[in-house]
This record gives C-alpha cells, structure tokens and sequence, in this order.
C-alpha cells in the first residue's frame, strides 16, 4: 500500500522527468524560460530598491551605473534591504562582497571576533605605499606600534605642546590668512585651506618642524601634492577590475607608475623632515623636548633594532596620513554644514561667548581644558561625523569562514565592506530624523554629552583598532572652530557643488568654494 505522500510524490517526479524531456527537446524554450525568470527577478529586484546580481556580469550594470555616486546607492540598497546585501563581482572576480550598515555585525567583525578579521597581506599589498607601518601592520608588530604612539599621544606634556604649537598656527597662519580672503573678497577653496593646516598641524607633532603650507601665497607643497596623488591611486585600486590592475603593475604603468613617483617626493620629504629634526637636537636648538613623534622615537631606537630608518619612515608617514586628511575632511563638511544651519551656528558662536578663553590659554586661545567645556560644539561636531565619516567605509576579510549575526556567511571568498558612511543614515540606527543634522541628539536632559558605543557612532573606528587620535582631533577641531567662527562668517560660493569625492577619504569632489567675511561685530569674543 503506498501512503497519500508517495503517490504525490510519484505524482511530482512524473511531472519533473517530463519536463526534463521536453526542455531538452526544446533547448530554445528553455532559454527563454530562463530569461524570462531571470527578467522576472531582475524587476523584483529592482521593485524592491536592490542591486540584480546578473549571472557572468554579477552587478556590474548595478555598479556602472552608480559608480559616481557610491555612497548615496549604497546607503539606499542597504537600507531597503535591512541593513546588509551581497553584491556579487563579474565572472572572473575571485571574490563577492558583503555590504553592511548593521552595528551588530560590526560588533562581530570588530570587537568581538577581532582575531578572525586581520589586516591580511592583500590590505597590505594594496595599500604597499603605508609600508609597515600602524594602518597595515598585525600581531605583534600593530601591538607595538600601538603601545609606543598610545604613550605619546595620551602624554599631556605632549598634548599642551601640541595644544600650543597648534594654537600658534591658527594665530600666525589661519587666522591671517582668512583675513587677507576675506579683504580681498575673492573665493577660496575652504577645503584646501583645512587640508594645508592639517597638514602643518600634522606635521608639527610628527616631525617637530613646521612646512609652512599655509601661508597667504598657498605655496605648492609638493608632499601634500604627492599625498593627495596616493590617495587617488589607492581608491582606484579599490575599485578598479583586478586584471586591469595586475597588467598595469606589469607594464609599469598607470596606477603603479603614479603610486612610484608619488612615493619617491614622501620618501624624500620625510628623510628631509628627520634629518632636519636629528640636526636640531644635535644642535641643541630644541625648545620642546620630546613633543613630536620622531623625538621620542630616536629615543627608543635600540628597541626596534635594525630596520630603524625604515621603521621611522612608515611609522611617520602613517600618522601624516592618519591626522591630515581625516581631520580636514571633518572640518570642511562641518563648516558647510553650517553655512545649511545658522541656528546651530548660533548656538554654538552663543557657547563660545558664555566661556571665553582665560588668560592661563596660549595667546588668548582656549587650553585644552578649556576646549573640553565646549559640549554643544563638541555635539555639532560628533553629529557631522555621523553624516560624514571622513572614513567612509572599512573592508574586511575573515582568515576562516565565520557567521555574521545578521545570519549573512562570510569567509576567504566572501569580503565584508562596513558603509560607516551609510551607518549614519540608516532610519534603524539613528530613526527617523536619520538624515537630519541635529546636534541635540548627542546631549541628554541635563545637556551633558550624551556618548554613543563604537559600533553604532563607527567614525573613528571600533574595538582595538580604534583610532588613537580621537581626543587630538576633537581638541584640534574645536581650537580650529573658536579661532575662526567668532571672526569669520563663511558663505558657500554661488554655483558650488557640494558632493563627495570618490575616494578612501571623503573629501568634497570639487572643494569648498566660499567667501569669507569679517565679523566686525563679534570681534570681541576671541
Ligand atoms: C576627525 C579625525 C579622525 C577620524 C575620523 C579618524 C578615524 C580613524 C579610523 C576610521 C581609523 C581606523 C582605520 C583603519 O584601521 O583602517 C583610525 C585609526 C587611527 N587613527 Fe584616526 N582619525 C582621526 C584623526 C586622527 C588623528 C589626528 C590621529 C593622530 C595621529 C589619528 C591616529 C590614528 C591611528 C594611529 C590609527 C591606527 C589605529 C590602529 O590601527 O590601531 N587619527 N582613525
């Protein structure tokens, strides 16, 4: 007897053979059938806001089509699609990639399974011209790199020196500087403008020498230039089609060629900066002790051992590029921020009045404490950095498969790309007002900072890699704001276009072009 499941399961394979006979009679019909389910899923897809990975092509028309707009197109498949999506690459990509906005796979990836999630050799190749320095090394070699700048940079001699020296810039260089833009009523590229103190300011505590980049000329610094060309290869190399980039390495050409010129102008520049550096010591000239980076690293020279000079070249050129470019992007998306929000400018030009520098601050700047009791400022500034991350996404690749939380699997084949650009949009994270810049949700009932966990607020990284620099950069761009904003009332020049840059760092594609006026009437503030 057989039961009412066998018969229809009988019933069923008939139907399958059949239909196996037939679609191997007729191979046309079956061609069309797959189109026609392929066309289907494509629309559903599309329906429902989310990339068709294609059979060959994966989601490359998906990709093409939004190539200049990365950031936007992923914030809006990922939120349509709960927070992580797979996009698969064209046939012949060894690997797909999963994208995600979800602070608990964060949290997985980050912290939690920290150990399974290294830097690799293929971040390092990729990223060669970083040498061995902090951004690509792992194991014992990060934990010592971390160990040696955590000291410095949590020394407060070390922070009011570079408090004062910073201080001493936005006085001498900044501040004049605005005042002769602003005289001569031309437009300036504010973003240029963030980008040469950074640079400066970088310097200063890295190098102990100042390059001077931001003077009323806007010199060509060729450093800076040559960063800025890094920058440029090392997104292409992101995105760019693998074969592509292996025939290039092979000809020496294209990106390779661009990587090894630009390298040659840092490698110059920074044996000329530690050279100079090692001849002022030598000279006793030094007024600052052991205040910048390569000082106190001369100093333990016999623990690193041999190697030092290269040592010494990574070690500084990954913090160039770790103080520069992050922390002019910040300042100049929060500066146009406030150009869109003058009650937010307001309030915080009202908090810098209510506590005015005393005279214990360098040069009638705020000191370091001081700077501290700027809450609403320091609220505007952390909500910039939730719309716009001056790293804009993380990628990762787990050494053995793993199991997000989000139930998504991972591993050797499978990449794992965190959008922290689009970790500040999504209505899941923050709510509603997602997209709206709203300080006040950094500041509880009392008016106290209200502090968000790493994994939610990602802009200066998560778990033991995160950013080291996070209280420099604060304290740098609250000195920067109360320097400028009490003087200066900025205005985004007509016809700009405010847009990102595609690139590892999101900086403004076309700048920041802005006239500056004097403000005569609060010139007592500062
Ligand atoms: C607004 C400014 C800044 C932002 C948003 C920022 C963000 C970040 C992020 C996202 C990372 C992780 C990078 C990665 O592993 O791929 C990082 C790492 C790091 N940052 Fe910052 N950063 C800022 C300023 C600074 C400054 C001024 C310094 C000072 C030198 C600094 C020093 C570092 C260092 C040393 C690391 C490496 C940490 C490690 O791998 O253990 N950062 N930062």
């Amino acid at each position: 007897m057989k039961t009412l499941e066998q018969k229809e399961g009988n019933k069923e394979m008939e139907v399958v053979s059949w239909l196996g006979r037939f679609l191997g009679k007729y191979p046309e019909v079956m061609v069309s059938l797959a189109c026609f389910l392929l066309i289907l899923h494509h629309l559903k897809k599309r329906r429902d806001g989310l990339p068709t990975n294609w059979p060959v092509i994966g989601a490359l028309p998906a990709i093409s089509k939004n190539a200049g707009r990365i950031h936007e197109w992923l914030t809006e498949f990922l939120g349509a699609a709960g927070l992580s999506y797979v996009i698969k690459g064209p046939w012949g990509s060894p690997v797909d990639v999963l994208v995600t906005a979800d602070p608990g796979n964060v949290a997985h990836v980050f912290t939690s399974n920290f150990g399974n999630y290294p830097k690799g050799a293929e971040f390092a190749a990729l990223f060669d011209v970083l040498g061995d320095g902090i951004f690509n090394a792992d194991g014992e070699s990060w934990a010592f790199q971390r160990r040696k700048a955590h000291a410095l940079l949590s020394d407060p001699r070390f922070r009011a020196a570079v408090a004062a020296g910073a201080a001493r810039k936005l006085s001498g260089g900044l501040v004049p500087l605005l005042d002769g833009v602003s005289a001569s009523r031309e437009a300036v590229d504010l973003q240029d403008v963030f980008v040469r103190l950074t640079f400066d300011l970088t310097a200063m505590f890295v190098f102990g020498v100042d390059p001077g980049s931001v003077a009323p000329d806007l010199p060509h610094v060729p450093f800076a230039a040559a960063m800025n060309a890094v920058e440029e290869v090392l997104f292409y190399r992101h995105v760019a089609p693998v074969p592509w980039l292996r025939l290039q390495s092979w000809l020496n050409v294209g990106h390779t060629r661009k990587m090894a010129s630009a390298r040659r102008v840092i490698d110059a520049s920074i044996a000329e900066f530690i050279s100079l550096r090692r001849r002022q010591r030598a000279d006793d000239r030094d007024d600052e002790g052991a205040n910048d980076l390569v000082t106190s690293y001369l100093a333990c020279q016999s623990e690193v051992g041999p190697g030092f000079d290269a040592f010494l070249r990574d070690t500084t050129f990954n913090l160039m590029v770790a103080g520069r470019d992050t922390t002019s992007s910040a300042l100049t998306w929060f500066f146009w921020l406030l150009t869109q929000h003058p009650d937010v400018e307001a309030k915080i030009l009202a908090e810098l009045r209510a506590h005015p520098p005393s005279s214990s601050g360098s040069g009638g700047h705020r000191t370091a404490a001081e700077l501290k009791q700027l809450v609403y400022l320091h609220a505007a500034l952390s909500e910039s950095l939730r719309l716009y991350p001056p790293v804009p996404f993380e990628h990762k690749a787990a050494a053995r498969p793993d199991t997000l939380p989000s139930g998504a699997r991972v591993g050797p084949a499978r990449r794992v790309i965190v959008s922290f650009y689009s970790m500040g949009r999504m209505e899941a994270v923050w709510g509603k007002d997602c997209l709206e810049f709203r300080p006040e949700r950094w500041l509880n009932e009392a008016g106290r900072f209200r502090h968000e966990p790493s994994y939610r607020f990602v802009a200066f990284n998560v778990g033991p890699r995160t950013c080291l620099g996070r209280d420099l950069a604060y304290a740098q761009m609250k000195a920067v704001v109360a320097a400028v904003l009490p003087r200066f009332r900025v205005e985004v020049d007509a016809g700009a276009v405010v847009r990102p840059k595609l690139s590892i760092i999101l900086h403004m594609k076309d700048g920041l072009k802005v006239r500056v006026h004097r403000r005569e009437d609060d010139e007592a503030l500062v």
